[in-house]
């Protein structure tokens, strides 16, 4: 049996394995089977620990509940790393992705300080289909239109909206994940700017649908409104799991601040799952 980790950031949760010391034998189909809310365990994204090299002290592997494999996840950054200064007694960890070294550090009342790298703002970045202007890109469905774009490590595009509540996000989202635009599909998040330093966020993520909570959404979202002179540099992002705060640093980092939580411990037998 394999033990595992229920946590979660605001409701985006995950299942966390542990292979730094032994490799396990996880395949995106037994990963996608595993996240299955009725047939496995359940999360938004399943999240492997793998061994830190060259300075990191882990390196995190993430994987969507349709078996994709992403660059980002920031609230699995801040729990990842929370796991491992618990265990290490350190106040300031570096994990790894496929996208970069993600340095988080410790803060009072159990926040988690996350930088997520810098902001990627070219077209090819994205990545998008072709060159264009990411902060207006010629898509619309309904009364959705013109949203902006940038990359977190993964793909985002924000589309800014009067009244987030009135949007038939669920019917919306799979077809802006899907578009043509989008080479490697895109998380979508839906934005209401209350205020110069708040707003309202809901994404629907890129293979896993709609989510409580996206840290990198919510990264972008700050980073594509400040372009838009919407807002200043720092935000907090109120998701409908909870808030984020939420600063593009002049030197272009993405600082994300939020909670980590464990919701249960387990173990659970790898091999009854389809690889
Ligand atoms: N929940 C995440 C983002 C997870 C990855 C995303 N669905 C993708 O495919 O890029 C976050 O907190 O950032």
């Amino acid at each position: 049996m394999t033990p595992f980790r229920k946590m979660h950031g605001l409701g985006n949760d995950f299942v966390v394995l542990d292979a730094r010391r032994a490799e396990l034998p996880i395949t995106p189909a037994r990963a996608a089977a595993i996240a299955d809310r009725r047939r496995g365990i359940g999360c938004d994204q399943f999240i492997v620990m793998e061994p830190g090299r060259d300075g990191a002290d882990v390196f995190m592997r993430i994987r969507n509940p349709d078996g994709s494999e992403a660059g980002a996840c920031g609230n699995a950054t801040r729990c990842i790393a929370s796991l491992v200064a618990a265990e290490t007694g350190k106040d300031r960890v570096l994990v790894r992705t496929i996208a970069g070294d993600l340095p988080v550090e410790r803060l009072p009342g159990g926040l988690w300080r996350a930088d997520m790298g810098p902001a990627r703002l070219g077209w090819q970045e994205v990545p998008l289909a072709q060159k264009m202007d990411t902060l207006h890109l010629p898509l619309s469905r309904g009364v959705v239109a013109d949203p902006a774009a940038c990359s977190m490590g993964n793909p985002h595009a924000t589309f800014f909206v009067r009244d987030l509540d009135a949007l038939p996000i669920a019917e919306l989202g799979p077809s802006l994940e899907h578009d043509a635009l989008f080479p490697e599909r895109a998380n979508i998040g839906f934005v209401q700017v209350l205020d110069p330093g708040h707003l309202r966020l809901i994404v629907w993520e890129r293979g896993a649908g709609l989510t409580l909570a996206c840290g990198s959404g919510a990264c972008a979202a700050l980073v594509n409104a400040a372009r838009r002179g919407l807002t200043g540099r720092r935000a907090t992002v109120s998701l409908p799991g909870g808030d984020l705060v939420i600063e593009w640093r002049e030197d272009g980092h993405v600082l994300m601040t939020g909670p980590v939580a464990t919701a249960f411990t387990g173990t659970l037998d790898l091999e009854a799952y389809a690889a």
